[in-house]
């Protein structure tokens, strides 16, 4: 953090300022591409009368409810891409990291990874089927290992908040206007709550396991008001992103987890590549 950077016309003559500079005009175009195909297919529909959410149709999605508010006038098209951008940049690098860092894991443990397989059998048998949303329901082992692999690699290692009042925590005064780094990579490995932290234990996240755990010593996807708006939705893409890659293939380790060297940017990386090794599984059979 560099503290000038504070200062508006400062931070302007900075060349991460001209970065920035030369790289908005793409990202904004990408996000109002987005906005303006949702425009011309709403239009064309209520030309030829077809409902939206009708549920033979595509449902009605968040940026529809936002359309419909530019239409009374309670958002601008600046508000819609604010929010899509929020949306888009919030959810995709975030999922992105979860799914490498639990690949890696995941390819360094194999009899959890063994495990994950005997459930996906339960589930699916033979089957070469797309999951349900009942299937990712009973995926409960593997939720376990998604929820243990966000542990030890939170996508996002540290929140920042400001403090408008004081407060006081464990007897220390921490002054308003004050920012706040709270490190979710540190509260995750907290010995006195996660015994041997490094170790990958999914069971840490059986119910009978985290009964009576701070429910802030697990803060993935942060809490309070403004916690992770697409949390369950983030989980349900890991899991069948991760259900699919499992069915197929068996992972297999290149890199260590004692290897890994983090670097804490907005997301959670590394200052090298992950990669991890992709086996076709043999007893695949077509259905
Ligand atoms: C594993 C995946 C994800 C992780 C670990 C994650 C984590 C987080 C965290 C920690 C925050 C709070 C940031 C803060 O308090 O400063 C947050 C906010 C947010 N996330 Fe996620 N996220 C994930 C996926 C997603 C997805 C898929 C979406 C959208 C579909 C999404 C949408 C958002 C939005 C809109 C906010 C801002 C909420 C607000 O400020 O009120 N996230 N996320």
């Amino acid at each position: 953090m560099k503290p000038w950077f504070l200062v508006d016309f400062i931070y302007g003559l900075s060349f991460t300022a001209r970065q920035e500079r030369a790289v908005l005009p793409d990202l904004h175009n990408f996000t109002k591409n987005i906005i303006e195909r949702r425009r011309r297919k709403r239009n064309r529909n209520t030309a030829t009368g077809i409902q939206e959410n009708n549920v033979n149709e595509v449902k009605a999605t968040m940026l529809d409810i936002l359309l419909d508010e530019e239409a009374k006038g309670t958002i601008n098209d600046k508000g819609i891409r604010e929010e899509v951008d929020t949306f888009l940049f919030e959810g995709h690098d975030t999922t992105a990291t979860a799914l490498t860092f639990i690949m890696m894991r995941i390819a360094n443990e194999p009899d959890i990874q063994d495990s994950i397989c005997e459930e996906l059998q339960d589930i699916f048998g033979d089957s070469q089927r797309s999951p349900t949303i009942e299937d990712l329901s009973k995926m409960k082992y593997l939720e376990c290992c998604i929820k243990e692999s966000l542990r030890l690699y939170p996508s996002v290692p540290f929140l920042s908040r400001y403090l408008r009042k004081e407060v006081v925590i464990a007897g220390y005064t921490i002054p308003k206007n004050t920012y706040v780094d709270l490190h979710v990579f540190d509260i995750h490995r907290d010995p006195e709550v996660y015994p041997e932290p490094e170790k990958f234990r999914p069971e840490r996240f059986l119910p009978q396991n985290t009964a009576g755990r701070n429910p802030y010593s697990y803060i993935p996807f942060s809490a309070g008001p403004r916690n992770c708006i697409g949390q369950k939705f983030a989980t349900m893409m890991i899991k069948t992103l991760m259900s699919g890659i499992l069915r197929k293939y068996r992972l297999e380790p290149i890199i260590r987890p004692e290897d890994l060297v983090f670097i804490a940017d907005l997301v959670l990386w590394t200052n090298h590549p992950i990669d991890v090794r992709f086996r076709p599984r043999e007893h695949l059979t077509s259905n």
